[in-house]
């Protein structure tokens, strides 16, 4: 965690961030609070409404309620914070016939960046050789969307379930790779299954279920009875399907 942490704006706030499909609210009034300079952990169950958050923030897709700000900007204008964020979602997608210095060329080209830091990102991610994007594993994909998301210098990266299929190499790898882009002073929102990494990585924890925020605050003060985060998780949701049962009966 970055001193940042103390007394500075949100890099992330929303209040009552709402979407709805089909007439059901996936992401359900959702008070965000993300300081700057925090690892942020987002975490819930699958269809949570976690991927569908990030998209919102990212100027994806739209909102049907709420408001909010990104690096101070306001959420209903992407254009003003979005030079300033970098993303990984949903599977990076690259040129199949190109290495990957080649793809991050092509996207400092396309999005008028400096191509000049493309080697020292590759090697900040661990990716060497010049294999063509089509012949690399699951790990070395990530990697590259890692480094990709880096192109910009943003001062806030989010990064939809990094370690996401990753053997237990690669987490660790990805832990450390997430560290080194929070001790360079930027603000990480990771979503991910695995609690584990997550306690590890996290200083900052959002918990939602059903596009509900259950949880928001430091990772410290959610453990600070004793147990783990999965322990703590569970017994959040146990409690939730028990209520939700209760009312179904
Ligand atoms: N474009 C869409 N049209 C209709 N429904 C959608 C759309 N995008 C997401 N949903 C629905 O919204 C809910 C939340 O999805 P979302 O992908 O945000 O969840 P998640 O927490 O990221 O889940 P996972 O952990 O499985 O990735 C799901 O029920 C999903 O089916």
């Amino acid at each position: 965690m970055r001193a940042t942490m103390r007394g500075m704006t949100n890099a992330i706030r929303t209040r009552g961030l709402t979407k709805r499909y089909g007439g059901r609210a996936v992401v359900d009034g959702l008070d965000l609070d993300v300081p700057a300079g925090v690892v942020a952990g987002l975490i819930g169950p699958n269809g949570a409404g976690k991927t569908t958050t990030l998209r919102m923030l990212l100027g994806l897709v739209r909102p049907d309620a709420g408001d909010g700000s990104v690096n101070g900007a306001p959420l209903g204008r992407p254009a003003a914070y979005l030079p300033w964020v970098g993303a990984m979602i949903e599977g990076p997608a690259f040129y199949p016939g190109l290495s990957g210095a080649r793809n991050l060329a092509v996207q400092a080209a396309l999005g008028g960046l400096d191509p000049a830091g493309i080697p020292a990102l590759l090697a900040r991610v661990g990716l060497t050789g010049d294999k063509p994007f089509q012949r690399y594993s699951l790990g070395m994909k990530q990697r590259l969307g890692i480094a990709a998301a880096l192109l910009g210098d943003p001062a806030l990266v989010i990064l939809d379930e990094p370690a996401n299929g990753l053997d237990p190499a690669g987490i660790r790898d990805m832990r450390g790779i997430v560290r080194s882009i929070n001790d360079d002073g930027r603000t990480v929102l990771v979503s991910s299954h695995l609690l584990s990494e997550v306690q590890q990585v996290c200083d900052w924890l959002i918990v939602i279920g059903d596009g509900r925020r259950l949880f928001q605050g430091p990772t410290s003060e959610l453990l600070a009875g004793g147990g783990d985060l999965e322990e703590h998780y569970l017994s959040m949701f146990t409690a939730t399907f028990t209520a939700t049962e209760g009312r179904s009966s």
